[in-house]
């Protein structure tokens, strides 16, 4: 038996839970993208029923690709991270499991409900009122356990990862209770408490946010403790870090506007939102830089270390995402991206590029510590995996960027006589190839999410097999 072993007194049992269903949730999610993917291509694959319906699967996938493997990855990486950098263990791990049993409720919930047709129809808060109220209450918990830990701290200050995903808890509870008011009529059906318009940028408030908070600000908190730690190089600039915390924080919540172009909402409400989100480019390349540049001086190790690589491509898709932002937020070219593919492709830059990535790059990292191992069972298989991910994240934003241009060309088009070129089955039916190219990528993405299960299953039977040689030899 080991002496003091971080093992011992850090709770790690709430985050290798979390680890291991970040890969499951990563794979039933990315299957269901594959799915609806290949439903665009091929409609038959409706199968004409209600349940097996794209309108009805569409949102189970991204519930399942947000809540359940974002979500668990966010909430076994912070776990994690709080407890190194503060040197105390959770506060509670009755809460922390409670945590843990709750989401992976509500993430069940969310795939018999959606495919039933129940939801409140708001984009990424579909779930109806008694599964919102649930959300609510693990939400809050986990903020007690995170929050608790931190006051209970034996460092002297704290770790700037920390400052980010305490923000994304803070905002996607005040999101999320903000958003989803509303008035019960019968045990899952609902009317929302905003109307009109107000529902409307009540709703990309929260939808843009979504994007800030849960898929950006918590995400940013694994970059920082991540990337330094596997590159063993300290991060590039902590007074940068300070900066672009606090100027993401109050640009983001301003820019959501940028959802509601030529819409209803108030045209000087639409400009604040552009304008915000052009600023927005700042902080975000602040965050880019810094994760980047903290590579500085340990750039040989990309040659031979994976995970390594996963982290950093992540930072050239997060900042190319947050450029194509602002971009797509620019009214003309909005005119152009809006209802197109091009907001699909810029959605999985995002969504493959950076959040997938970071975590799965995260993931390797923890897989192995958590169990006590040096390395995880192959690096070669990540190496694997890591070339799969690229090359899957690139078909499908490639594809959706021809489609999206093409698309919006097609719909604008007008003859001389002021009447539409083309009928929109025909911009429909020049978008057939790039549906086949995204589900290729769908495809070779989640092959490589198949991989890192098999890798992460022999890592972790690895484990068992030297404790049960350990308990062989004790018995010699
Ligand atoms: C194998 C990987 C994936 C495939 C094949 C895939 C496929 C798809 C498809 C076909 C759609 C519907 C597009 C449409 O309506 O035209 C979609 C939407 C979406 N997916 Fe994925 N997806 C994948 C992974 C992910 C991941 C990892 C995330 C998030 C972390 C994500 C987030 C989203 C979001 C937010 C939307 C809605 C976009 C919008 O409404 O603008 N996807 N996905
Ligand atoms: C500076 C940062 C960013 C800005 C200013 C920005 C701006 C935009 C704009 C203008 C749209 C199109 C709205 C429309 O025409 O309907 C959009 C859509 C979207 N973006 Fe971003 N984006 C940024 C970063 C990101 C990142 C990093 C992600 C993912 C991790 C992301 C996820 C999404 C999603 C999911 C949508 C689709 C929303 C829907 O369902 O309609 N964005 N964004
Ligand atoms: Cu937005």
């Amino acid at each position: 038996m080991s002496t003091v072993n971080a093992n011992l007194t850090y709770n790690y049992k709430v985050v290798r839970q979390f680890a291991i269903m970040t890969v499951v949730w990563g794979i039933v999610g990315m299957a269901m993208g594959v799915l609806i993917a290949a439903q665009l291509v091929w409609p038959s694959l409706n199968l004409d029923l209600p349940f097996t319906h794209f309108g009805r699967l569409r949102p189970l996938h991204t519930n399942a690709v947000i809540f359940g493997f974002g979500g668990s990855a966010l909430f076994a990486t912070s776990y994690y991270v709080v407890q190194r950098t503060c040197q105390a263990r959770l506060i509670s791990d009755g809460l922390a499991a409670f945590t843990f049993w709750g989401w992976q409720a509500v993430i069940v919930a969310a795939a018999i409900t959606l495919p039933m047709g129940l939801t409140s129809t708001k984009e990424y808060a579909e779930l109806e009122w008694p599964i919102d109220i649930a959300i609510a209450v693990i939400w809050v918990t986990y903020a007690l356990v995170f929050f608790g830990t931190i006051t209970k701290r034996s460092t002297p200050h704290i770790y700037v990862a920390n400052w980010f995903y305490g923000a994304f808890i803070i905002t996607v509870a005040a999101l999320h209770i903000g958003n989803n008011m509303a008035l019960p009529a019968t045990a899952f059906k609902s009317y929302s408490a905003y109307a009109g318009v107000t529902d409307a940028m009540m709703q990309w408030w929260y939808g843009h946010n979504a994007v800030g908070f849960f898929l950006t600000a918590g995400f940013l908190g694994m970059m920082y403790y991540f990337v330094p730690k596997q590159a063993n190089r300290p991060v590039y600039s902590y007074r940068l870090s300070i900066v672009h915390f606090w100027a993401l924080i109050a640009t983001y919540v301003w820019a959501g506007g940028h959802h509601l172009h030529y819409s209803a909402l108030p045209d000087w409400a639409q400009t604040a939102g552009m304008v915000m989100s052009l600023i927005l480019l700042a902080p975000s390349w602040g965050g880019m830089i810094n994760g980047m540049m903290t590579l500085s001086g340990a750039w040989h190790k990309l040659r031979t270390d994976p995970i390594l690589r996963f982290l950093v491509v992540s930072l050239s898709f997060y900042g190319m995402s947050t450029f194509e932002g602002p971009m797509m937020s620019i009214k003309t070219v909005n005119a152009l991206s809006h209802n197109t593919d091009w907001t699909i492709g810029h959605v999985h830059s995002g969504a493959l590029g950076w959040v997938a990535m970071i975590s799965i790059g995260a993931v390797y990292h923890l897989i192995p510590k958590l169990w006590g191992l040096q390395a995880m069972y192959s690096t070669a298989l990540i190496n694997v995996h890591f070339w799969l991910a690229t090359v899957g994240t690139v078909l499908y934003i490639v594809a959706m960027w021809v489609n999206g241009i093409m698309q919006g060309l097609m719909w604008r088009a007008v003859n001389e006589d002021g009447t539409l070129t083309y009928s929109f089955v025909e911009a429909l039916e020049a978008s057939y190839p790039g549906y086949f190219v995204r589900f290729l990528g769908g495809v070779i993405f989640l092959s490589g999410m198949l991989i890192m299960a098999y890798n992460v299953y022999m890592t972790v039977r690895q484990k068992e097999a030297v404790a049960a040689d350990n308990a062989a030899a004790q018995a010699a």
